[in-house]
């Protein structure tokens, strides 16, 4: 949809986001963008898990997730940190609506690789005239990445890959990632411009690791004529002064933008 901007806000910023972020947000919902949010919360389900016992291992920035584990994942996210968000929201008079991605059937899924991971899930479709119904009435959609496929199976997505393929089922105009650093870092540099082929050096370099992976990657995968640049920001501080966004752009080639 023409003028959507798919935000994503990781788990790692989520209680640390600055009131700038939500008067960005203002400005923007007053500007007539359809805004979307996709959330995170790896951080409030690790602590879940930790309190119940229940072992938890990342896979290259991914939650291996038992059948057990899924039922926390959906708990945390669809349940307190969605809510959480969506109220937070309303706080600053941003009219949010929380879904998850079993609502209205959103986000379709299947299982990434059901032997290492689990019940991780890649998103398969994603039901965009769903979300357009709540953009018409000028409502924010604030999204919980859990998919399910056609038998009711449910799956713990990552909320970075939800996110890109969110961005690209409503062909939106912005994808920003925001998270708990300025941008992808270089020796504690900010990374202001990075092209598909030097994220994937960096990747096979291990500057890029951990949880930046899914984020760059979903970047990379929602790149497209519609959408040539996508930015990682940080909550934390405010990345949007005098009509520009401060962190990192990821760009198909050089020069794109
Ligand atoms: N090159 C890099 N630049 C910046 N952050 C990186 C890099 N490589 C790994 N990271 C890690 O990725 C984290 C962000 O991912 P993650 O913790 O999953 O955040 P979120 O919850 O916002 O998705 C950073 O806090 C940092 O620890
Ligand atoms: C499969 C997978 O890794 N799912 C993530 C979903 C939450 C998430 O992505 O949260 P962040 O944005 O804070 O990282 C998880 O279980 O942590």
């Amino acid at each position: 949809m023409e003028g959507t901007i798919v935000i994503k806000c990781g788990g790692s910023v989520l209680n640390e986001l600055s009131s700038s972020f939500f008067q960005s947000l203002q400005a923007l919902h007053a500007q007539g963008k359809n805004i979307v949010i996709v959330h995170g919360g790896g951080p409030e389900i690790g602590q879940m898990l930790k309190q119940l016992a229940i072992e938890s291992e990342f896979v290259n920035g991914l939650r291996k997730t038992t059948k057990e584990g899924l039922d926390v994942v959906e708990m945390v996210l669809a349940g307190k940190v969605n809510k959480q968000l969506v109220s937070l929201l309303w706080q600053y008079h941003l009219p949010g609506v929380g879904v998850s991605g079993v609502d209205g059937r959103l986000l379709e899924a299947a299982p990434l690789d059901l032997e290492r991971l689990g019940y991780v899930g890649t998103v398969t479709r994603v039901n965009a005239s769903f979300l357009a119904h709540f953009l018409r009435v000028r409502y924010i959609p604030v999204i919980a990445p859990i998919g399910c496929d056609q038998n009711g199976q449910k799956y713990n997505i990552n909320a970075d890959t939800a996110a890109g393929a969110i961005a690209k089922a409503l062909r939106a105009q912005q994808l920003i990632f925001v998270t708990d650093v300025p941008g992808v870092l270089h020796n504690g540099s900010l990374v202001e411009y990075a092209t598909a082929e030097e994220i994937e050096k960096m990747i096979e370099d291990g500057i890029i690791s951990g949880g930046m992976i899914p984020k760059v990657k979903a970047a990379l995968s929602a790149l497209s004529d519609s959408l040539p640049e996508v930015m990682i920001v940080s909550g934390k501080h405010s990345f949007y002064s005098e009509g520009k966004l401060h962190g990192t752009s990821i760009q198909k080639e050089a020069g794109v933008c």
